[in-house]
């Protein structure tokens, strides 16, 4: 039986060629706002991450930090005070959402809503919004619609950037991830088979990302939470060696994930010898760099060759695969996990 997560998965490149061609009208007033704040809950907060990370990465001007919408409220919300503010959320309804957006209208703050529900309350509250057309998925855990919204958020922050050269090359880039999203995603038999080699009788499974594969690994490690109920440690690369490499004892039961975007050549040579001091958790290689893929039996190369910032789109849909097949291989339903709702609409 064939469950709608698979499903929306391959639907991904169709909704992504969509975002691509929306065309970016944020109101000019809006634009004199120099803190942005990126807001979300669950995968939506972990798209949140990726807008705060292309100005973290792009930006020298524009101040820009994401936060779950709980932290927001409970810690952070006078951040808000004259900032522009992008809630992002699949559904438009998570009470936490909706009440952050209330908060930062209180402050004097702008709202822009992203979400695949165009009815919703959060489109509102907004002052203004953008849609994701078909991103709305019959399964609980998110999987086009996390790549869209991530896709939509990277754009805006891309549009507010003050380097044409560079708005034009990262454009460029852009309309390069749906077909390669597609080419992945035809690869599906080979994470089927890496599932099924590695992943079964492990009972932790630890991820290390840097940079924009860092916010991949986050992302990965919710799926294979909300779909196999496994428990899952995220770490950025090297700060594994920072007390959490003791977990090794354990090696038997750890299935282990390195992704990593190529870096500059000067770090090369300690990412090599950081793996040959994790080789004994046999992880598993996702990366674009085909001399890392020497380093494991289970490696998957990834057909990206643009910016690192825009590598996240690329990177997750393989994770989203692996926790679809171990789902179904442990007997689970990954389109209604036990004891999640598609939205939480209580705070
Ligand atoms: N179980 C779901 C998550 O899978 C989802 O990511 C989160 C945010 O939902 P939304 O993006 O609709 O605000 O809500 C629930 O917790």
């Amino acid at each position: 039986m064939e469950y709608w997560m698979i499903r929306s998965i391959r639907e991904t490149p169709k909704i992504l060629k969509d975002v691509v061609k929306t065309p970016i009208d944020i109101p000019e007033d809006f634009k004199r706002y120099k803190r942005i704040l990126f807001i979300g809950c669950g995968s939506s907060y972990y798209s949140s991450l990726a807008g705060a990370y292309t100005f973290l990465r792009l930006s020298s001007e524009i101040k820009a930090v994401a936060f779950p919408a709980s932290e927001f409220i409970l810690t952070y919300s006078n951040l808000s005070k004259d900032s522009l503010v992008f809630l992002s959320s699949r559904s438009g309804e998570t009470k936490e959402i909706i009440t952050a957006a209330k908060i930062v209208k209180q402050q004097g703050g702008k709202v822009i809503g992203i979400t695949c529900n165009e009815s919703s309350t959060l489109t509102k509250v907004s002052d203004a919004f953008y849609i994701i057309r078909d991103g709305e998925e019959p399964n609980i855990p998110a999987t086009k619609s996390f790549s869209a919204i991530t896709l939509i958020l990277q754009k805006i922050a891309i549009s507010l950037l003050n380097d044409t050269e560079a708005i034009e090359s990262l454009e460029k880039d852009i309309s390069k991830i749906p077909k390669v999203a597609k080419k992945i995603i035809e690869d599906e038999k080979e994470f089927m088979k890496i599932s099924d080699r590695t992943l079964a009788n492990k009972s932790l499974f630890v991820h290390l990302g840097s940079g924009a594969t860092y916010i991949v690994t986050l992302e990965g490690a919710l799926k294979f939470r909300e779909t196999s109920y496994i428990a899952n440690e995220v770490f950025p690369m090297f700060e594994f060696r920072h007390g959490p490499i003791a977990l090794k004892v354990h090696k038997d039961k750890i299935a282990t994930f390195l992704v990593l975007h190529k870096t500059c050549k000067e770090y090369e040579e300690n990412i090599r010898r950081f793996i040959l001091e994790i080789n004994d958790l046999k992880p598993i290689i996702i990366t674009n760099n085909p001399e890392l893929s020497e380093f494991s039996d289970n490696t998957y190369l990834v057909p990206w060759s643009g910016s690192e910032v825009l590598s996240i789109i690329p990177f997750v849909i393989p994770y989203q695969i692996m926790a679809y097949y171990l789902s179904i291989s442990l007997g689970h339903d990954p389109d209604n996990p036990s004891g999640l709702a598609k939205y939480v609409s209580n705070f």
